[in-house]
């Protein structure tokens, strides 16, 4: 048989799970974090288009908070977002991995890679995304975008009471560590297994896969795709968003 006549291999269909059912308790007090907005949309908005901003992405699943699955399924509808990406809207639970476990629970079937993306990480570059998805392609299992650490970081003994010093323990090498962001992308059925798998709550879905004793690869993650956890990260996407409008010339 020639190398013509052979069919070519099914397309890999890529899902995104977009966790944003997380309360925003460090943003302070007002609406879930995911509804807040950034220069007029609200962040998971943002969010959705930047996932939805790579051709390769078919489907967003948004995690929606419990009880405002119909506000995010509304949102969703008034917003422009691509005609070739379709959307499903779930409703969230008490921690960050039960939330990814019932959009993952909602998937249907022919997504072979699947994304998970914070809603918190509104300005993520589809660069980033892309670069996730070649590596799962590729033929890695899990993949995290990250960035090498600015700060030197100590291992503490955690205080007994608050106001205690905190004696230092150790100072890791710096150079071997990295600062984690997201989407993380992952081959699916090794996605399922580590949520069917790992019972203790984990603050990262590729932390899940590493104890299947999987290898994670790391690919560059963006200064953009920080996460907006304090009031101050909402000056910093402000700016970047002024900068972007700067750039775009409008
Ligand atoms: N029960 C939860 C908790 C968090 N998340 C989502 O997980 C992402 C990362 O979480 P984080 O930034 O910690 O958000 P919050 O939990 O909302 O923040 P905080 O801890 O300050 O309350 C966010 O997009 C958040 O909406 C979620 O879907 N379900
Ligand atoms: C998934 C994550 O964004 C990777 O950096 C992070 O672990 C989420 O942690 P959080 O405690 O929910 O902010």
């Amino acid at each position: 048989m020639s190398d013509d006549s052979r069919p070519s291999p099914a397309p890999t269909r890529t899902a995104a799970v977009i966790p944003a059912a997380g309360r925003g308790v460090r943003l302070g007090p007002g609406a879930p974090k995911a509804l807040r907005t950034l220069s007029g949309t609200p962040m998971l908005i943002h969010a959705v288009r930047a996932l939805a901003a790579s051709r390769a992405v078919s489907l967003v699943v948004v995690v929606a908070p419990p009880d405002g699955a119909a506000e995010v399924k509304s949102l969703l509808d008034a917003h422009a977002l691509p005609d070739r990406t379709d959307f499903l809207v779930v409703p969230g639970g008490e921690s960050r991995q039960e939330s990814v476990k019932l959009g993952l629970d909602a998937l249907p079937p022919g997504h072979d890679i699947v994304l998970v993306h914070d809603a918190a990480r509104p300005l993520v570059p589809v660069d980033t995304v892309d670069a996730v998805i070649e590596a799962v392609r590729e033929g890695a299992p899990a993949v995290v975008p990250a960035l090498p650490l600015a700060d030197t970081v100590k291992e503490v003994e955690p205080a007994a009471a608050p106001g205690d010093p905190e004696p230092v323990v150790a100072t890791p090498d710096r150079a071997r560590l990295r600062a984690v962001q997201t989407p993380q992308g992952f081959d699916r059925a090794t996605l399922i297994r580590a949520h069917e798998t790992v019972t203790e709550n984990v603050t990262d879905d590729a932390s899940m896969v590493e104890q299947l004793g999987l290898t994670v690869v790391v690919v560059p993650g963006h200064e953009e795709a920080f996460k907006v956890t304090r009031p101050l990260d909402l000056v910093l996407a402000e700016a970047v968003l002024a900068r972007r409008r700067l750039n775009d010339g409008f």
